[in-house]
């Protein structure tokens, strides 16, 4: 049961200055709980085990493609560490991979999250080749997990400076930049920095941005609560919108460029991201605006050809019969029926550039298609 910590934080700043969502030192997980009303709730929850970090990211306490695979793995991690274990090696092999079999059944779009259960249960399993403890196995499997959280800032960073060199030479002439985001893509979607997010980050602090405008991003409002409370935790001049403001606000002529997340990458660009994504694609599209999908290598699911093959996750009817994507009063009549899809797939043809920690992955002049399986072997 996620119990909340004794004490919430300072208003959501924590290490540093910046904004987390994941709170980790060995043997103790804190999630902010993404549910509430950010910043005037600021509720941390203490997470003991898997079943803790199951609940957190199927209720979206967490959420945000890389932080839902590293609370996962972190959960984990301070399940081992805190509980006793009399079995062999092996038996902590199985039950590490037991329970991350569990953890990737709690949302099935974004690949992140299966992408690092695989890669832990690789370590696993290479680790009891030679283990003779299990002590031995849950410290490898807790000092993998650690890493994850690690690198994942770093790579964020990366794809903020890939990014904003880009737009940079992409968008000559242009003096400063406004750029318009869906969904929340920041440091409350990752280990830190974000994203999409991080490219809007990294395009302030190079002085390059003019604006960064945001949808609300219903009906889970990760723009209006998550977003936007981001970009004034850095003073970072910003716009609220509505989702239905989005093509007006193209055709009022107020944005250079579109950079969102994503979920899960087909092997020919096709993107999933949040519900309304494929919708600002085609306003862009239609506009003539630069369109960029921000993600990191481990967002790529190189298994699946296009976006057809993509698993879209469908949520709870209250999100939309309620305020408040679902934890507030009830807004719709009873007995409407509800289609809640949380993600829809932006064909590559609408994409204008993939940005990733490796650098940017462009179509040749004449394709609709990306060739990612390509730009990752060279880029290896
Ligand atoms: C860097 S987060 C990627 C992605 O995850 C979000 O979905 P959710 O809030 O449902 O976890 C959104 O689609 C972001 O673009």
């Amino acid at each position: 049961m996620l119990l909340e910590a004794n004490g919430s934080s300072a208003a959501g700043a924590t290490a540093g200055g910046s904004l987390q969502s994941i709170c980790y030192e060995r043997g103790s997980l804190r999630l902010l709980d993404q549910q509430r009303k950010l910043p005037l709730e600021t509720v941390y929850l203490d997470v003991k085990d898997s079943t803790d970090g199951w609940t957190a990211i199927r209720d979206m306490v967490v959420r945000g493609a890389p932080a839902i695979a590293i609370a996962a793995a972190l959960s984990l991690a301070v399940e081992v560490c805190n509980h006793d274990f009399n079995g062999t090696s092996e038996d902590a092999s199985s039950l590490l991979i037991k329970k991350l079999e569990y953890l990737v059944s709690s949302r099935p779009t974004a690949v992140n999250l299966s992408d690092a259960v695989e890669k832990l249960r690789s370590l696993v399993l290479k680790t009891v080749e030679t283990a003779t403890e299990a002590k031995t196995v849950f410290q490898a499997y807790i000092d993998a997990a650690e890493t994850m959280l690690i690198d994942d800032v770093a790579s964020n960073k990366a794809i903020g400076f890939h990014g904003a060199k880009h737009l940079r030479s992409n968008l000559e002439g242009l003096e400063k930049i406004s750029v318009l985001t869906h969904c929340n893509t920041g440091s409350l979607a990752t280990a830190g920095y974000g994203t999409a997010l991080g490219v809007i980050r990294a395009l302030q602090s190079e002085g390059f941005l003019e604006k960064a405008f945001c949808t609300e991003t219903r009906p889970f409002n990760q723009g209006s609560r998550l977003t936007a409370f981001e970009l004034v935790h850095d003073q970072i001049p910003a716009t609220l919108i509505a989702d239905s403001a989005v093509a007006a606000l193209m055709k009022a002529g107020h944005v250079n460029a579109v950079i969102v997340g994503a979920d899960r990458i087909a092997a020919n660009g096709d993107t999933a991201n949040k519900i309304g994504t494929y919708n600002v694609a085609i306003a862009a599209f239609h506009h003539g605006i630069q369109f960029y999908v921000a993600a990191p290598i481990t967002s790529i699911d190189l298994s699946i050809s296009s976006g057809e093959q993509i698993v879209i996750e469908e949520r709870s009817a209250k999100e939309l019969l309620h305020s408040d994507g679902g934890r507030g009063k009830q807004v719709a009549a009873s007995g409407i029926s509800v289609w809640n899809p949380a993600f829809d797939v932006t064909p590559a043809r609408l994409i204008t550039a993939i940005i990733t920690e490796k650098g940017v992955i462009i179509k040749k002049a004449s394709d609709e298609a990306f060739d990612i399986k390509g730009f990752i072997e060279t880029a290896k």
